[in-house]
């Protein structure tokens, strides 16, 4: 990319590189979404996964090309939880707070491979001079942000926060961030917009897509399910009662596809219990392909209806 005119697709002021979803090829439904390989997967071009520069540490993330600044990296994919319970590896995992910044709504753990993005490779800077990224949380989802152009060999680091950097040995203060800013410290930024835009029905307008495949039927044609178009157009199964129909291939009965059930751009594996979006509500897909899902709603998925 070109950092001063980088043609990336922008949200909400900033440049965006999603996470490759781990089924990439609509003719490769068949990829076996649960094995290891996962998280690499989810890597996009420009970057690689390997040694860390920093001793000791493990693997970290590369730009392996330029990537501009103020250019939004993620989502933080992991396994959430309600409460940090005593068996979470928190060395994966990140706090989503509620808009005020203090009470917790969830954890999400990046430790299962089977569950997380690539971004869960991200090292913690050393020094404030080798940060590159901040966190944001942006519609409850964490996000690491470049904060300025990052050249190609580039390690991404970020700050993971005061109590985890001193589990590592660092200390960082207000004053280290401010010499190198210069601005108030915007080390983890809270931005929530789900009530600022709520779903809009899907029109023939809102292109709907899985693993880069329009949808082949319109959504709601057979009257089983709903979908609503969400900010970015990215799509929300609300209502989807029996897993008949794979929406890459349209071939019914989804099951060879590694999963059952499909929600939000995914598949869910059998017997697998999660957390809406909302993070109030949850499901289970159970053996026989059927999305069950707790209906106490309180946020805009109050349109889905099970
Ligand atoms: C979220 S993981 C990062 C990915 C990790 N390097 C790996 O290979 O899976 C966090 C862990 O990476 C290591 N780590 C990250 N930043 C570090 C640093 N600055 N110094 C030492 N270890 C670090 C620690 O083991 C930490 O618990």
């Amino acid at each position: 990319y070109d950092c001063e005119n980088p043609d990336l697709p922008m949200d909400n002021g900033l440049y965006v590189i999603k996470n490759v979803e781990a089924c990439t090829l609509c003719s490769k439904c068949y990829t076996d979404i649960d094995n290891d390989d996962h998280v690499l997967a989810t890597t996009p071009p420009g970057f690689s996964i390997r040694q860390s520069t920093i001793f000791n540490s493990g693997l970290g993330v590369f730009a392996e090309t330029t990537i501009p600044k103020d250019t939004r990296l993620g989502p933080y994919d992991g396994v959430l939880y309600k409460t940090q319970l005593p068996d979470i590896s928190w060395a994966y995992t990140w706090s989503v707070k509620y808009e005020s910044g203090e009470r917790i709504k969830h954890y999400v753990d990046a430790s299962p491979k089977t569950h997380s993005s690539w971004i869960r490779y991200v090292n913690c800077a050393n020094t404030v001079d080798e940060e590159n990224l901040y966190l944001l949380q942006y519609n409850y989802e964490i996000y690491y942000v470049t904060y300025e152009c990052v050249k190609p060999g580039t390690e991404l680091l970020v700050w993971y926060g005061d109590s985890y950097g001193e589990h590592l040995g660092l200390h960082r203060t207000e004053e280290d961030y401010q010499r190198r800013f210069n601005e108030p410290d915007i080390r983890q930024v809270f931005v929530s917009t789900i009530a600022k835009f709520p779903p809009q029905p899907h029109t023939s307008k809102c292109f709907k897509f899985y693993n880069m495949c329009p949808f082949k039927n319109p959504p709601g044609s057979t009257g089983k399910h709903t979908k609503m178009c969400l900010p970015g157009k990215s799509f929300d199964v609300c209502r989807y009662t029996l897993c008949e129909e794979n929406p890459c291939t349209n071939i019914v009965d989804c099951r060879p596809c590694a999963g059952y059930c499909f929600h939000d751009g995914k598949y869910i594996q059998p017997n697998h219990e999660f957390f809406k979006a909302d993070n109030v509500n949850f499901c289970l897909c159970t053996d026989d392909g059927i999305l069950k899902c707790t209906i106490q709603h309180s946020s805009y998925e109050d349109m889905c209806v099970y």
